[in-house]
């Protein structure tokens, strides 16, 4: 059984890239967990990082915000790495408000910028 903890990676459209590098450059350290991505931000990790096992899950605006959601509470997700675009405005909105209303209730880590995510990746181990 696989016993690490679990992070999960998201990143809007606008701030994929920047998710991309920052997966490329911790490759080894993201090695070290379980990893669960909304299905685009999945594909892009996955193909800058084919040696990552990625969980893929549905699109953030067909639901896969809330499958994270429900994880966190459900206790399965331990850190959350969320590069959000503060400058589009996003039809499913409450969704992403709702997924970070869970990381903070259920009180894990969470970046939603990459400064923060390259401090999370260093002092924070599965
Ligand atoms: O929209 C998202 C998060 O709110 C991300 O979803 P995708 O990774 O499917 O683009």
């Amino acid at each position: 059984m696989d016993s690490r903890k679990c992070v999960a990676l998201i990143a809007h459209d606008q701030k994929k890239d920047d998710l991309a590098a920052f997966a490329q450059a911790n490759e080894v350290e993201l090695g070290l967990w379980k990893i669960v991505a909304t299905g685009t931000t999945g594909g892009r990790v996955q193909e800058a990082c084919p040696s990552l096992d990625i969980t893929r899950l549905k699109s953030g605006p067909l639901g896969g915000d809330q499958q994270i959601g429900a994880m966190i509470a459900t206790g399965n997700v331990h850190m959350l790495i969320f590069f959000t675009d503060p400058l589009t405005a996003m039809p499913h909105d409450v969704d992403v408000k709702a997924l970070m209303r869970l990381a903070t209730v259920y009180d894990i880590p969470m970046a939603l910028n990459r400064a923060t995510a390259e401090r999370l990746i260093d002092f924070q181990h599965p």
